[in-house]
């Protein structure tokens, strides 16, 4: 097997199809692990544990006695580089797969036809077959002036050392979100940019209203319906000019308008595949043709850790011709966005399930009101909302935002996934007094 891309997916997949006696070669143009350890989930939750930490401490005024903290930004930019991410080195990781048996190639790849991929002067013979892995990469828009200025994508805003006084965020999805919020509370001015009408527009519209405000009390400033113009970058200040006229001005600019796939010079057209493509469409074994697979954010199924190490594992699986190989199902994707309060959902919000035409019913019921978030009182804002397709009598989407909201989505994550009746839901005991025993009265509202 020749593995392209070894992120999160391509990394699982390499390892287990090693580790089962296969020849596996893995190619990697840049960091074995892929976007999530280097640039992404666990450098970003790192910033978002300390940024948490200081609005803790803050809540401690008129709960638990007085309080003062000092943000400093050096011990969090000392542990992406100790602990995350060894200063952008892959070799603990390498070493790691290498040990499973796979052979590493660090290069970009090619696929030279049907059964071959190249990589640098050399080409490999994938008598299995090819695993497509490559990732994402920043979608940047095509705005005048922005081309050529140092603005930050993610990369940059991971392994910022010094934080600006001020910064400019475009987009206000869960990178643009989650990462405004850390800075703000580290003493950045910062700005949001969005050009829907509001933030984290793929989540019920409860969620983008409840996460913007709990910015905004973080001092986070909101363009909302806001469509840039131009951009540009002077004396040390980027000015982002809108469409209305109004411009906003940061000494940093973060672009984080979403992802795309860069599979153009991947060779697609090789094996039957069109290099133009938004994504790798993939069937339920993540087949996306003969002897050729795709996982990951290249199949467009879900931009997320879990769904990488999900299709890994379905591939490994048809691949290695188990009997009782699985097929993929995606009815009850979870997703975390991990603002303070956490929004987590799972399956459809209200207005996808209405889109396809269920019958559907809703019940929802704020954690304020709950008895744990009574007591937990400074920093409880949030609510379960339960979507129900009431023919089939069982929840097809589910959101949990608050405290935790992320550990809370597990039972709804539950529910989904397996379609269990609301009727039984209803009969469950929920501990006493948990966030989580909230989901009873949000069924019981539906
Ligand atoms: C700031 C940020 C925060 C995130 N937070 C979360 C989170 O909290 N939870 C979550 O679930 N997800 C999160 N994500 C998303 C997560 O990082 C991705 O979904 C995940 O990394 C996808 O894994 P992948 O294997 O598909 O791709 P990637 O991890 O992108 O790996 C693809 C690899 O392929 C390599 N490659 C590409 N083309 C070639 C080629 N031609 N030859 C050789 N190698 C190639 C690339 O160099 C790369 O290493 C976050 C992303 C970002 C940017
Ligand atoms: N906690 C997590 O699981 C997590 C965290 C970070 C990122 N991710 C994944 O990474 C992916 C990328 O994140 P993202 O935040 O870049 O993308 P996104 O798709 O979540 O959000 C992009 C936002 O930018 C807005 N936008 C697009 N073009 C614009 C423009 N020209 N001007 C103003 N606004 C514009 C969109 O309306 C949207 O709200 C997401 O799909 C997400 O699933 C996941």
């Amino acid at each position: 097997m020749v593995v392209v891309g070894l992120g999160v997916g391509g990394e699982e997949t390499a390892g287990r199809l090693a580790q089962a006696g296969l020849r596996v070669i893995g190619i990697e143009s840049r960091l074995v692990g892929g976007e999530c350890p280097y640039y992404g989930c666990i450098p970003s939750k790192m910033m978002i544990r300390a940024a948490n930490l200081i609005a803790e401490t803050r809540r401690v005024e008129g709960m638990a006695g007085t309080s003062t903290v000092q943000p400093d930004w050096t011990p969090v930019a000392k542990r992406i580089r100790e602990e995350a991410t060894d200063t952008w080195n892959d070799q603990v990781a390498v070493d790691r797969l290498v040990n499973k048996g796979a052979t590493v190639i660090k290069d970009r790849a090619r696929i030279t036809g049907p059964g071959t991929v190249q990589a640098g002067d050399r080409e490999f013979d994938a008598t299995r077959g090819i695993v497509i892995a490559t990732g994402t990469i920043p979608s940047v828009p095509p705005i005048d002036g922005l081309a050529g200025t140092p603005y930050w994508t993610n990369r940059e805003a991971i392994e910022v050392e010094v934080l600006p006084a001020s910064l400019l965020v475009l987009g206000g999805g869960a990178i643009g979100m989650e990462l405004a919020q850390v800075f703000a509370r580290f003493g950045v001015k910062v700005t949001v940019i969005e050009g829907a009408d509001e933030v984290l527009a793929m989540e019920e519209p409860e969620s983008g209203v409840l996460a913007r405000e709990a910015l905004e009390r973080d001092g986070v400033r909101f363009l909302l319906g806001a469509h840039a113009k131009h951009v540009a970058y002077a004396g040390d200040t980027f000015t982002v000019t809108l469409e209305n006229g109004a411009s906003a001005t940061g000494e940093k600019l973060l672009v984080a308008t979403g992802r795309r796939i860069a599979t153009a010079d991947l060779g697609l057209e090789k094996v039957g595949l069109d290099p133009k493509a938004r994504r790798i469409e993939v069937d339920e074994h993540v087949r996306a043709g003969d002897k050729v697979w795709a996982i990951g954010d290249v199949t467009g199924v879900g931009v997320f850790t879990h769904n990488a190490m999900y299709q890994a594992d379905i591939a490994v699986r048809d691949i290695l011709q188990e009997p009782d190989a699985p097929t993929a199902s995606y009815h009850a994707m979870p997703r975390v966005t991990f603002t303070d309060p956490e929004i987590g959902a799972v399956g459809m919000t209200e207005q996808q399930a209405r889109d396809k035409g269920l019958n559907v019913r809703t019940g929802s019921t704020p954690i304020p009101a709950s008895t744990r978030g009574w007591i937990h009182k400074a920093g409880n804002e949030g609510f379960i909302k339960v979507v129900m397709d009431a023919d089939r009598g069982v929840l097809v989407g589910a959101t949990s935002a608050g405290p935790t909201g992320g550990e809370v989505l597990s039972a709804l994550a539950v529910a989904v996934h397996a379609a269990v009746p609301v009727h039984t839901l209803r009969q469950m005991i929920y501990a006493y007094p948990t966030f989580h025993r909230a989901i009873g009265e949000a069924l019981k509202a539906l």
